[in-house]
């Protein structure tokens, strides 16, 4: 039987353990989409240091590219499922739909979104009206430590579901949602399931990302530290929880009531975790300010909702994404027309 063709799109972290688990499911090919990994992938293939695959050396996909394939050309064959795990970054170009525009076959690729965030779905149903999308909540841990090393120190543990998108029948997407999953993980040894309410899945996660992520990359403070200073804990990481949780029931999503301790208690008492915002700040990357922490602000706006320290923590990250962008070379200090405070 023909294997079923993904399309990865940004193989870092996570990028490379789902390409791992797809090809290793004997019934996907991957095509890995790399970019400063792309050289010592190609030379060496990919180290991986894995918590639940154990030590793999000199790994490949069916093919590693450092361009996104245009299928508009006839050459490329059309892929199933284009599988997107870049880091999501909308205020700098380019976005997640440019990105992968030339790949996508309308009417047939199902788009899946592996991002943190909310409402990151969005922009690609106006952009890809008949294409199904699927959103994949995350809790894998994974990093790249070097190009093309990963250490993988979380289980694979995914929420995957369709994301309605009005030109594209439910049952369309979510055959396309099941069908991912099985080829995933089709003897069901892993965490990684379909979901048929992904959108709750999706609140559930972003009230650790929208709590634990900035404050760590504010603080630059490992989560455990977070929740040793009582303080910063009480202060910081429970209103946030407690607004993401008034934001979710007033969008019409009732989070479960054990949501303080789910996140307080994700990362063991064992490990200091930094989140991926405060490794990004770290690292002089940017981060993904505006699916974690800007969108859930902007819904909380139009639903009512009062979000104080959402808010205040949104500023901050603001001025600290600014900073990395102006370190990079991506923003210079000048006034914009209509800046009321120059
Ligand atoms: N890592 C984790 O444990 C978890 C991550 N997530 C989410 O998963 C997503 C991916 O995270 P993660 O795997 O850590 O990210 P990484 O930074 O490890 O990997 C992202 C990869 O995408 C590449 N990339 C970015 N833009 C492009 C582009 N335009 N064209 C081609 N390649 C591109 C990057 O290349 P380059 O190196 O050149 O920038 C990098 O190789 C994020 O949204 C994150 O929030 C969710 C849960 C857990
Ligand atoms: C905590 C983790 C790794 C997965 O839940 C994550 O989402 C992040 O660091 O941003």
């Amino acid at each position: 039987m023909a294997k079923t063709r993904v399309l990865v799109v940004g193989t870092g972290g996570i990028g490379t353990i789902s390409s791992y688990s797809l090809e290793k499911s004997g019934t996907a090919e991957v095509t890995a989409v790399m970019r400063s990994n792309y050289d010592a992938a190609q030379q060496n293939g990919i180290d991986i240091d894995s918590v639940q695959f154990g030590q793999i050396k000199g790994w490949r996909p069916t093919a590693i590219t450092n361009s996104i394939p245009d299928v508009s050309s006839g050459t490329v064959p059309p892929f199933d499922y284009i599988l997107v795990t870049t880091k999501n970054i909308p205020d700098y170009p380019p976005v997640v739909s440019d990105i992968i525009a030339p790949a996508v076959t309308p009417g047939k690729s199902a788009i899946i979104l592996s991002q943190n965030g909310i409402n990151i779905e969005k922009p690609l149903i106006s952009r890809f009206p008949t294409n199904p999308i699927i959103s994949a909540v995350v809790y894998t841990g994974a990093t790249e430590t070097a190009p093309a090393k990963i250490y993988h120190d979380a289980n694979d543990c995914q929420k995957i579901g369709a994301y309605a998108s009005p030109q594209v029948p439910v049952e369309v997407a979510e055959e396309a949602a099941k069908k991912f999953v099985q080829i995933y993980n089709p003897d069901g040894k892993l965490d990684v399931i379909y979901s048929p309410d992904v959108a709750k899945a999706r609140w559930r996660k972003i009230a650790y990302n929208a709590s634990m992520n900035p404050v760590a990359a504010i603080l630059r403070m490992d989560t455990r530290r977070i929740r040793q200073s009582q303080h910063v804990a009480e202060d910081l990481i429970l209103p946030i929880i407690h607004e993401i949780r008034a934001i979710a029931e007033a969008s019409g999503v009732t989070l479960e009531p054990d949501l303080v301790h789910a996140v307080i208690h994700q990362d063991p008492n064992s490990c200091e975790f930094k989140p991926s915002m405060c490794q990004d700040y770290e690292k002089g990357n940017l981060m993904e300010v505006e699916n974690i922490i800007g969108e859930p602000l902007r819904e909380a706006e139009k639903l009512n909702v009062s979000t104080p320290t959402l808010r205040t923590i949104y500023g901050i990250m603001k001025g600290l994404q600014l900073r990395v962008k102006e370190a990079k070379g991506l923003w210079e200090p000048t006034w914009q027309p209509g800046n009321p405070f120059e």
